[in-house]
């Protein structure tokens, strides 16, 4: 019989498919209640509350599967899990229509004053005066992240009348019509939102994205919403604007530190709170006990999973064989995204020589994993990233290729997007490594990892002399350097491997070069 732990409260009705089963027996306590007997458990469901580090891992030697009842898994160390063999789940849509709709009342509760006139009438004030708010109707609602909580609040902010405009830059033209709203650039949000709100995930582009630059560009008299993940909206960035009155009101459910501590945006009146609520409503709680149940029943009766976001579901023998390949292809489906940080209608994968041979659908999956990786809030792993990829209205293809490119085996990703295309080629070369071979029309060849600068020129003399001194200006080292060109004299590009991630001020001095017509960074 397998043993399960639930160590964060949940919904026993969605429990239930668990709690019925014959084939498992469920314990229902917190881990640190749990301390002797961890190692006995095959399966841990938690919510937002349990951390689970590696360490807490390692005292759960048969532990086989985590069931994350919610989206976000910043609590779980998936690294760690994916190195102990064990699949993390979790449930992506369950708390969609909770989380739009607590938005939604938070965005109504600021507008109306609620909290505020709630609290003097408790105190039995009656200051009618005090509390004159403002219409939703006929207001610009100003969406940042328009997925699945996005869309969802766009819908119901379109039914009170209101004109609404999103920023996502994943976002294809197609979705945006489907649902009758206006993709954005950011600054044209900004400046013509009366309020906005976030629900990106927390990620490298998105910490601090409303920060003071950005919140400065905002109508005088701007409200502020976060119900996404704390830190989205710079918190210090939140408090200059509410104490100079350029933001006339926010509403926060999360915040950087949960529960926040000493934070200074609780003494603002006009700021109102919740305790990270956007799920707690007992359909949600139904809704992802319930899947994460169904879903850890499935794996250890042996079946495959929907929404495991960590392991691949191959033998060990086929895996080992393609894994040079799939790790290849996460890092040119990595690279096409960052190149093409725009929305994008296509992605096709061309196969040629020996890993053609291989089991392609999984090194596919591993592109388009690799592709979504930047663009999306849990991990994409090979198991869900093909529903992903259909999700953002995105279309894939692969493709046996007879071509031959010189290589033992060669892989090209083509993305496509409504104005521009982008391809890349790599090949995997024994004992010496992954290495990429093209970038659109340009023959190069460098190795894949760390921190990579790319640069467009024109191929003349002085250009490659001008980009050291200024990478030397800015102390940045080069560790290697590729040029390709097309012809003589045309134009040419230069892929960059330095020793720490470039700041603003090196891309902004690089991009002022004559003959240097695009400057971008990776990190991979
Ligand atoms: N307050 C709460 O209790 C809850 C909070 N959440 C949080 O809400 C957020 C959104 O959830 P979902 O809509 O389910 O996720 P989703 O993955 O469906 O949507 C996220 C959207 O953000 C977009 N995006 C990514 N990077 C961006 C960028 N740099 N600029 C603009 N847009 C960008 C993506 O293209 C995507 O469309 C997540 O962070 C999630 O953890 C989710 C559920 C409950
Ligand atoms: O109530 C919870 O478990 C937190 C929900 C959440 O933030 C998420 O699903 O990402």
């Amino acid at each position: 019989m397998f043993q399960i732990l639930v160590s964060d409260s949940m919904s026993s009705e969605g429990l239930k498919p668990l709690l019925e089963s014959p084939l498992v027996n469920v314990v229902q306590k917190k881990v640190d209640e749990a301390a002797n007997e961890l190692h006995i458990f095959d399966a841990l469901l938690v919510r937002s509350a349990t951390k689970v580090t590696n360490e807490l891992m390692k005292k759960m030697p048969n532990l086989k599967i985590i069931g994350r009842a919610g989206v976000g898994v910043d609590n779980i160390d998936i690294n760690a899990a994916t190195k102990n063999g064990v699949v993390v789940i979790n449930s992506p849509d369950g708390n969609t229509i909770s989380t739009a709709e607590h938005t939604f009342a938070m965005m109504s509760a600021l507008m109306r004053y609620i909290p505020q006139a709630y609290v003097t009438v408790k105190s039995n004030e009656w200051n009618r005066g005090a509390f004159v708010g403002t219409e939703l109707y006929g207001k610009t609602l100003g969406i940042i992240g328009f997925g699945r909580i996005g869309t969802e609040l766009a819908k119901r902010a379109q039914a009170f009348g209101m004109d609404v405009i999103v920023y996502d830059p994943f976002l294809t033209e197609e979705r945006a019509h489907e649902i009758g709203v206006r993709n954005h650039t950011l600054d044209e949000l900004l400046t013509a939102a009366d309020i906005i709100t976030v629900h990106t995930p927390l990620t490298k582009d998105t910490k601090g994205l409303l920060g003071k630059y950005n919140i400065g560009k905002t109508k005088k008299g701007v409200y502020l919403i976060n119900c996404a993940r704390g830190g989205i909206i710079d918190e210090d960035a939140l408090v200059h604007y509410l104490e100079n009155g350029h933001v006339k009101g926010a509403a926060l459910d999360v915040f950087v530190v949960e529960p926040p501590v000493n934070n200074k945006l609780l003494k603002f009146s006009n700021l109102i709170a919740t305790p990270h609520l956007g799920a707690s409503t007992k359909e949600a709680q139904l809704n992802v006990a319930a899947q994460v149940s169904e879903q850890v029943l499935r794996f250890l009766e042996g079946k495959p999973v929907a929404s495991s976001i960590n392991l691949p579901t191959l033998s060990k023998e086929v895996f080992q064989k393609i894994q040079p390949f799939y790790q290849l292809a996460k890092k040119m489906g990595n690279l096409s995204s960052q190149f093409m940080k725009i929305p994008v209608k296509e992605i096709s994968i061309q196969y040629e020589g020996s890993v053609a041979e291989l089991e392609t659908s999984f090194i596919t999956k591993s592109v388009l994993a690799g592709f979504l990786e930047p663009r999306v809030d849990t991990t994409v792993n090979e198991v869900n990233a093909g529903l992903i990829t259909k999700e953002r209205g995105i279309t894939f293809s692969e493709k046996i290729s007879s071509n031959t490119s010189g290589y033992e085996n060669c892989l090209a990703v083509k993305v496509t997007g409504n104005k521009h295309v982008f391809e890349i080629k790599g090949t995997y070369i024994p004992n010496y490594g992954e290495r990429i071979i093209g970038i659109n029309d340009f023959n190069i060849d460098f190795y894949p990892a760390g921190h990579l600068l790319y640069i467009h020129h024109c191929d003349k003399p002085g250009v490659i002399g001008r980009v050291g001194q200024i990478l030397g200006n800015h102390e940045v080292n080069i560790a290697t350097m590729q040029v390709g060109r097309k012809e003589k004299g045309g134009e040419a590009i230069m892929m960059l491997a330095v020793d720490h991630s470039l700041d603003e001020k090196v891309l902004h001095d690089l991009k002022a070069c004559d003959d240097i017509s695009a400057v971008k960074t990776f990190d991979l």
